[in-house]
């Protein structure tokens, strides 16, 4: 018979617990404090718990601590009301199986989870899912315990902020959240704020109504509508207008938004992830992001270490990478050590590109050498760059391009063009960050003059200088 303990100073819950779980056959033991928790006996016998985070005489995030210390194989459960949810998941972070939002919506969630704790869990259901999600996580301790995390949270209805250099799989990683959830059969819709402008971007989230301004000749529903129960993912968040950021942080603090000319308020049950490659603490110190809208969207915030920090991962994602696609890659011990020691500012992906370019252009070789690997990857000194580090000269970096597309043009090989598209997008990129940086020098770096000068907006600027 399962032993479970419950700790909450509020009496009525201690006993709805107690009869729900010993209608279930369980052993229950009910304490309604911390100091009568410090007097029981023998908690090693405890296969779960249940735990109060707020208790008048005791931080249940302690007592959670002295739990998993005396009896380290009691799966917990913090239970948590709506404004300690951030409490909650630092309980997960200590160890906690689960939360529990009060006052409790749903009894079945609660049986089901003392059935699912008392049981044998599959630790490695989290892994599972990611495969099933097509995210790799190698084997570094930080991924598993981020995706340990994300997948404890993926059915929870809280925003979540994800945060990692360019490249290191914030979408992999929202997409993650959408399918190990709960969610997962309702809509996932995907939009970056930085890349459209913004007039598109509001008519896009919260839809408008013919006529609502000159083009709009149809009523168009906004994403906050067509994601219905899904999930919303908001990529470079940091990019939204300060109008759209008010917006946002009405439906994040409501549930409600207005279609633009339809006065009429519109509720959205969609569940917001939000990410961002740059610092949002420090947009807010800038001004160029609201305060009360980074804390309605950091109330969970995730962060994907950069592959450098992860390099023991860079061999097994190659091998899963060949293994998908029949390819054979071997690599030449200088060539290995490159691949080990470059500081990958791409982060993912970078390495993906570099083995799809590898793959369309050396496929017929038995081994990739060092002369295979572009120059940046073998330059003495470039291996502690990171991403805003550019490694070469915008010269040679366009010389080197295009090169490569009349190379790949010329070549019978059959091309990936999304991968091809890919690099020029980064070149567009890397190319208005040049005369950027040129005419701000000219400009003494005030930005103002710079913008002008350019014919663009300061936001634009901001953008292709992907401020942090
Ligand atoms: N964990 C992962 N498993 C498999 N592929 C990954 C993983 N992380 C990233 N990638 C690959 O790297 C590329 C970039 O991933 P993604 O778009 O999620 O990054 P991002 O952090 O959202 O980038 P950005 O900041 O530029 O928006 C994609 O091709 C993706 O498939």
């Amino acid at each position: 018979m399962a032993n479970i303990l419950i700790v909450d100073d509020e009496q009525e819950i201690g006993r709805f617990l107690t009869r729900l779980f010993q209608m279930k056959e369980m052993n229950v033991t009910y304490v309604d404090s911390g100091s009568a928790f410090d007097e029981l006996q023998g908690i090693e016998r405890f296969d779960a718990a249940f735990l109060d985070v707020r208790l008048p005489d005791r931080n249940g995030l302690d007592l959670l601590k002295e739990l998993k210390k005396q009896a380290p194989h009691c799966k917990a459960v913090v239970m948590t009301g709506y404004s300690t949810v951030k409490m909650a998941v630092e309980a997960i972070q200590l160890g906690a199986e689960d939360f529990l939002e009060k006052p409790f919506e749903d009894i079945q969630v609660i049986e089901e989870l003392a059935d699912h704790l008392t049981k044998r869990v599959d630790y490695e259901e989290y892994a599972q899912a990611a495969i099933e999600a097509g995210a790799f996580l190698g084997t570094s301790a930080k991924m598993h315990e981020l995706y340990r995390l994300a997948y404890k949270l993926a059915s929870k209805q809280v925003t979540i902020l994800i945060e990692g250099e360019t490249g290191t799989g914030k979408e992999v990683l929202a997409g993650f959240l959408h399918r190990a959830g709960s969610r997962s059969e309702q809509p996932y819709i995907g939009i970056n704020c930085g890349a459209i402008s913004e007039s598109l971007l509001e008519s896009e989230l919260f839809g408008h109504v013919k006529g609502a301004f000159t083009g709009a000749i149809f009523d168009r529903a906004g994403y906050f509508e067509v994601a219905t129960n899904g999930t919303l993912f908001l990529d470079e968040i940091a990019e939204a207008s300060h109008a759209t950021q008010v917006k946002l942080l009405r439906v994040l603090e409501t549930g409600e938004f207005f279609t633009i000319g339809d006065p009429a308020p519109k509720r959205t049950g969609a569940r917001i992830i939000a990410a961002s490659h740059s610092n949002l603490e420090r947009a807010v110190i800038e001004g160029a992001f609201r305060e009360d809208l980074l804390y309605r969207l950091d109330i969970v915030k995730l962060t994907i270490p950069p592959l450098r920090e992860r390099r023991q991962d860079i061999p097994h994602f190659i091998e899963l990478y060949s293994q998908k696609r029949g390819l054979a890659f071997s690599f030449s011990p200088e060539a290995a050590a490159a691949f080990m020691h470059y500081g990958w500012p791409g982060n993912m992906r970078e390495l993906v590109n570099m083995l799809q370019r590898l793959s369309v252009l050396y496929a017929d070789e038995p081994v990739i050498t060092i002369h295979m690997l572009p120059e940046k990857m073998v330059r003495p000194g470039t291996f502690q760059k990171t991403a805003s580090m550019p490694t070469r000269s915008f010269e040679s970096e366009w010389q080197r391009f295009s090169k490569q597309v009349t190379d790949l043009y010329n070549s019978d090989e059959p091309v990936g063009l999304d991968e091809l598209l890919q690099t020029m997008k980064r070149m567009e990129k890397q190319t208005a960050e040049a005369f950027i940086n040129k005419t701000l020098k000219e400009t003494a770096g005030n930005r103002e003059l710079a913008a002008k000068k350019l014919g663009v907006s300061k936001r634009k600027i901001r953008y292709y200088l992907n401020e942090k």
